[in-house]
């Protein structure tokens, strides 16, 4: 492997709600990076972007952006359907690559990816589940393993977001949100899921006619245990992300403050919850964003890999199909070699 950077020069490829954070906070506060180039298919948004960065420019094909001569390392922050053609532009420039999750939005694609990052002989792909870097989470996991809470039995999982876009139907809930949990729960549980159910109670009112929001997803591991979450994605309320696991000694919640600030006026007392993802997890990103950065001036990813991808990937594959038939869905997951 060559010598580390001095300053890792990033690229950062769709700069919408999420692209523009993680912009914004690798040029400003994560330390040893420059971003030298921003692109996004809407140019008016990627032209504004790279003006509020000092050096930044905009170069308008995705392909062409990560092959750039100033360019050392990528975020990718387009949708999920981009994600395979341009992953695969970066392990085939050999340079690392942080993409927001999902992976990609079908198995096959996601396996391919895995495929392909094996045949470089490197680990360039980190996939963006921010909440593994959550000093939340991180503790969670470290009570469990260190067996502070018996056999761990059962996970329960919350993830409510106020609103979300009007085409954000019931498979996008699951591909796109649940994808979420379904990380955490492998990592907390250092297992694989191999079945999904879904519930479908009555949608809130301000669900479009036909998607299903709120769903109880019903995760079962190798092992035999069971996890639960209600998806819900028009609360109308804020963004509210919990997690609690019942073990064989005992029980332990993470989330429950939601970042809460308490206030007292009036003789009353009340706070304001986390409004969205940004604040709620604001420093686990910049703790995912410092360790990839520093990993990749040494030519390789810190975190979540493209296996944790790929198979987040499948069990939301056998989400969606739980969505659409009702059924018990079995995870279609490939031996990891
Ligand atoms: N980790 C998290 O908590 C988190 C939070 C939000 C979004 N995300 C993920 O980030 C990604 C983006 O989500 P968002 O909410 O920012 O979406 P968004 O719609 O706000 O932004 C996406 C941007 O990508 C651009 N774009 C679309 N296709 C492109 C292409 N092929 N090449 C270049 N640019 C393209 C769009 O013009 C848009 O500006 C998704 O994968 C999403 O799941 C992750
Ligand atoms: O893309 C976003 C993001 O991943 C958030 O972290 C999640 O809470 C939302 O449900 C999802 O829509």
């Amino acid at each position: 492997m060559s010598e580390p950077l001095a300053d890792l020069r990033v690229a950062v490829l769709g700069v919408g709600l999420m692209g523009s954070y993680h912009a914004q906070a690798l040029a400003t506060r994560v330390k040893g990076v420059t971003v030298t180039v921003i692109n996004d298919f809407f140019e008016p948004k990627a032209q504004e972007v790279a003006a509020a960065i000092p050096g930044a420019r905009v170069v308008t094909d995705p392909i062409e952006a990560i092959n750039a001569e100033d360019v050392d390392a990528v975020v990718i922050a387009t949708p999920g359907k981009a994600h395979e053609d341009q992953v695969r532009a970066c392990l085939q420039r050999g340079i690392p690559v942080l993409c927001e999750k999902p992976l990609t939005t079908d198995i096959a694609s996601a396996y391919q990816l895995v495929q392909d990052e094996l045949a470089t002989g490197r680990t360039l792909i980190q996939v963006g589940f921010m909440r593994r870097f959550d000093a939340e989470y991180v503790q969670l996991r470290e009570l469990i393993a260190s067996g502070g809470l018996g056999n761990p039995l059962i996970v329960h999982c919350t993830h409510r977001n106020p609103d979300v876009p009007p085409h954000f139907d019931s498979e996008m809930m699951i591909r796109d949100s649940v994808v979420h949990e379904v990380d955490a729960v492998r990592f907390l549980l250092d297992e694989e899921i191999t079945a999904v159910s879904v519930l479908k109670p009555t949608p809130t009112s301000s669900a479009p006619a036909g998607f299903h929001d709120p769903m109880i997803v019903i995760l079962e591991t190798e092992s035999g245990r069971i996890a639960t979450d209600e998806i819900f994605v028009r609360t109308g309320v804020a963004y509210e992300v919990r997690t609690e696991v019942v073990g064989e000694k005992g029980t332990a919640t993470i989330g429950l403050d939601q970042n809460l600030i308490r206030t007292g006026t009036d003789g009353r007392w009340g706070g304001q919850i986390s409004p969205g993802f940004v604040q709620r997890f604001d420093g686990a990103y910049h703790t995912e964003l410092q360790r990839w950065a520093d990993a990749a001036r040494r030519g390789t990813v810190d975190g979540p890999g493209a296996w944790d991808g790929y198979a987040a990937v499948a069990v939301c594959e056998a989400g969606a199909e739980a969505v659409r038939t009702g059924q018990r869905v079995e995870v279609a997951m490939a031996k990891r070699s």
